[in-house]
């Protein structure tokens, strides 16, 4: 069976997808969207890729991709912690002040964009399919003064040099990531934290949709750990909403739902999985 997962090996991703399942053949594939088209033309069994950061808020390739796609179900949530390392090749560190772009995940930019300003001039950004991308750019063209950014070993692996360590807008910087199946239901193991997502599209034009969404649940005192809405990508001003649930009691979850269906509200169910916290430093 095979896992597909966002590569080249040593991405934040890969790190998830090395620890969820030993039996998985590892797929490294070239970017989210690549991920996905894989899982959904089942060419792999599962998929693994970052759904949001506590910095910079959801990844919408990952979401939009399982919202205008097939059917799918979430098998398992990991937040994993995220320390961006800043890195460079041995040629430049004594050169620091020639450094001249940085090359990362858009994510990964945006998370380090505070450090990069106070510490260097102007910087060219060029945004790589993910971090370990551009750390392999880096340490394969040592001629070029720039910097990677991502996970510390990754880049220690490749000859880099750490020139710091979390280098992170805030210390605690998290990244939730979901393994998803295209067929599958999930097997819900026993976790501390339940959830089930849910995505909902209105009928056209109806006053008081977000009060409809969201009265179901409220006085059925069903605990939603998010609420978010995406473009539906038709025109300006239509829109669909994911909701992350917590689950206590799946009955009355169910039964929410069915009240959202008597509102003509289509559902797109992503099911209910076990959602981990990684902390590797304990
Ligand atoms: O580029 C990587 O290493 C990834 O796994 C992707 C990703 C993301 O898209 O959010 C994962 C975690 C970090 O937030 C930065 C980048």
């Amino acid at each position: 069976m095979k896992l597909a997962y966002l590569g080249p090996e040593g991405s934040f991703t890969s790190e998830i997808a090395s620890l969820y399942d030993q039996s998985y053949q590892l797929i490294p594939s070239f970017s989210i969207y690549d991920c996905l088209e894989k899982l959904n033309k089942e060419e792999v069994d599962l998929a693994v890729v970052p759904i949001e950061n506590s910095i910079e808020g959801s990844v919408n390739q990952a979401i939009d991709y399982l919202y205008h796609h097939s059917v799918f179900h979430i098998q398992a949530e990991f937040i994993l912690p995220i320390k961006q390392a800043m890195l460079v090749h041995p040629n430049w560190v004594k050169k620091l002040e020639h450094i001249e772009g940085v090359r990362t995940h858009p994510q990964a930019f945006s998370q380090v964009h505070d450090y990069l300003t106070s510490h260097f001039r102007a910087l060219t950004f060029t945004p790589t399919t993910s971090t370990s991308e551009g750390i392999k750019y880096v340490s394969e063209h040592p001629e070029q003064a720039l910097l990677g950014v991502g996970l510390k070993q990754t880049g220690e692996n490749l000859g880099l040099v750490c020139l710091e360590e979390d280098a992170q807008k805030t210390p605690s910087n998290e990244t939730r990531f979901w393994v998803i199946s295209k067929n599958k239901e999930a097997k819900v193991q026993l976790s501390k934290t339940i959830r089930q997502t849910i995505m909902l599209t209105l009928p056209e034009d109806q006053a008081g949709a977000l009060h409809r969404i969201l009265s179901p649940f409220a006085w059925r005192d069903i605990n939603l750990t998010k609420i978010e809405s995406r473009p539906l990508q038709t025109e300006l001003g239509n829109y669909y909403f994911v909701l992350d649930i917590l689950v206590e009691d799946a009955k009355w979850i169910e039964q929410a739902i069915a009240e959202l269906l008597y509102h003509k509200i289509e559902v797109k169910n992503l099911g209910i999985y076990s959602a981990y916290r990684l902390n590797f430093d304990e």
